[in-house]
């Protein structure tokens, strides 16, 4: 299991490289966030949130959670006009939902485990995750797009969870 960076935590804001060597260190940190996500419990994850500031992002949408997608190098190449207001949350900003606009449905263009590209259609919770990870990508944490008022608030609240834990663990 790897420590997911909690929001307001400068490093969430790194924007990610691509990745160039699919190598076996690679696969295991898939396999280490894949595990990570699904202990969470959540259907997304980006490297990023990991501190790995790499273009790598593993999503599970499916309901018997056994359906990883991994997208390396991810970018959409078609996003509808078409908005869903979605009440997002993140496992770096725990406890916060709240709406987000996002496209209903994407192409994406991305590279599997092996390095080959593949192309994805998605729509629904898929799209809405895929479009959540890849600002995750871009540095860009879903609050963002909250107003100034609820954002300072959610710092606050993150800051004071964050000292309450270092109390309680005694760090
Ligand atoms: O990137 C993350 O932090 C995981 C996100 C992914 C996500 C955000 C908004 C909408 C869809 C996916 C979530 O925290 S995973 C938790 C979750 C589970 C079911 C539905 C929505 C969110
Ligand atoms: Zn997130």
């Amino acid at each position: 299991i790897l420590t997911i960076l909690r929001y307001p935590d400068k490093r969430l804001h790194k924007i990610a490289k691509p990745v160039t060597n699919f190598d076996d260190r690679l696969k295991k940190l898939v396999a280490d966030m894949a595990e990570t996500m699904y202990e969470a419990p959540g259907v997304g994850l980006a490297a990023s949130q990991v501190d790995e500031h790499i273009q790598l992002v593993v999503i599970d949408v499916s309901e018997t959670q056994n359906e990883l997608q991994v997208l390396i190098n991810p970018e959409i190449t078609w996003a509808s006009e078409e908005k869903i207001l979605y009440d997002e949350g993140c496992l770096s900003v725990p406890g916060i939902y709240d709406g987000v606009e996002r496209s209903t449905e994407v192409n994406v263009r991305a590279l599997n485990l092996d390095g080959k590209p593949f192309e994805l259609n998605a729509d629904g919770l898929l799209a809405v995750c895929v479009q959540h990870e890849l600002d995750h990508l871009k540095g860009i944490v879903f609050v963002e797009y909250l107003s100034p008022l609820k954002r300072n608030r959610i710092k606050t609240r993150m800051l004071k969870e964050e000292r309450e834990l270092e109390r309680s663990s005694g760090r």
